[in-house]
């Protein structure tokens, strides 16, 4: 956490932009699992924005049926709220931390982050890269699309929510904990020359080489730098809740280091946690973790 004086917590109940519903009750769980008190214990002083609200989509105006943009409208209407939500709080100088929601929702707290910053950077830590388009996607689900979006790729009303886009920079943007691409996405990340730290990376040269290098890419000649962690990239066994888990995902300790060092490197002015799903019911442990790695990312150390 760098620049702010607190921290602002709003809430995304949405999970349209998934194939799955459910991820809409994450804020609602990460709060109950302990956040506040989280907050409290660090000594960090902090406000609750709530749970964002945006208005209901006008009809569908597409005459065909949307299949390769699955609810599009409720994503734009969600999205276009989100925007003026985050862009208020770094307006009122607090670090914007907003908790998911589906991965969707990234296209709108990009959009108020780049509305302060022209030059921000992105450490997106996922299982997936979510840098499909229209033509790539093979399930129409937003989510998947929620960082092409940002680099400017994709349908029109997706790249410019807020009025503007391309929010970030492929030079600027980071990829970490990678274990499953679709052909498109491939082909993107080596043409647009985006940083990619797959599981094979972490695994030969260990999370803290890896990070020291995120860091770098991230941080340099940018003047923000967003974390936006999906907690698919977790392994299953620790993270269960979760729409599209994966196997060979991270450890508990190498989330923890990933997070520990970012908070070490004083980089990070803002932050989203997404794809919780305590639908999915394996009982709060996914919520729990959820709360303790925003501790790590906050500052939270054993000695
Ligand atoms: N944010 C996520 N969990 N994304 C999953 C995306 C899965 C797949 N690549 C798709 O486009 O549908
Ligand atoms: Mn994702
Ligand atoms: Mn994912």
């Amino acid at each position: 956490m760098t620049r702010a004086n607190s921290i602002t917590l709003l809430g995304v109940p949405f999970d349209l932009g998934a194939g799955r519903r459910g991820a809409c009750g994450g804020p609602e769980a990460i709060m109950q699992a302990g956040l506040p008190e989280k907050l409290q214990r660090l000594g960090i002083p902090w406000n609750d924005a709530g749970l964002l609200t945006w208005p209901e989509p006008q009809l569908e105006q597409d005459a065909l049926p949307l299949t390769a943009l699955k609810h599009l409208h409720d994503v734009l209407a969600l999205n276009e709220a989100l925007h003026a939500g985050v862009s208020r709080i770094v307006q009122q100088g607090s670090f914007p931390l907003v908790l998911g929601g589906d991965h969707s929702i990234a296209i709108g707290t990009l959009a108020g982050l780049a509305s302060h910053y022209s030059r921000l950077g992105v450490i997106w830590i996922d299982t997936h890269s979510d840098l499909n388009t229209p033509d790539t996607t093979p399930s129409g689900n937003i989510h998947g699309m929620a960082l092409a979006a940002s680099l400017g790729q994709g349908d029109e009303r997706l790249t410019r929510i807020g009025g503007f886009g391309p929010k970030i920079r492929p030079e600027h943007t980071v990829l970490l904990g990678v274990r499953d691409l679709d052909p498109g996405e491939k082909t993107c990340i080596k043409a647009q020359g985006i940083t990619c730290f797959t599981m094979h990376d972490i695994d030969r040269r260990g999370m803290s080489s890896v990070m020291e290098e995120a860091v770098q890419v991230a941080g340099k000649g940018t003047d923000g730098v967003h974390l936006s962690f999906d907690i698919d990239s977790l392994d299953p066994a620790e993270a269960p809740d979760t729409g599209t888990p994966l196997k060979g995902g991270l450890s508990y300790r190498e989330a923890h280091l990933a997070l520990e060092l970012l908070h070490e490197s004083g980089i990070v002015t803002s932050a989203e946690l997404v794809e919780v799903n305590p639908s999915l019911d394996t009982g709060q442990k996914t919520a729990q973790l959820a709360v303790e790695l925003i501790g790590s990312l906050l500052g939270e150390q054993i000695l």
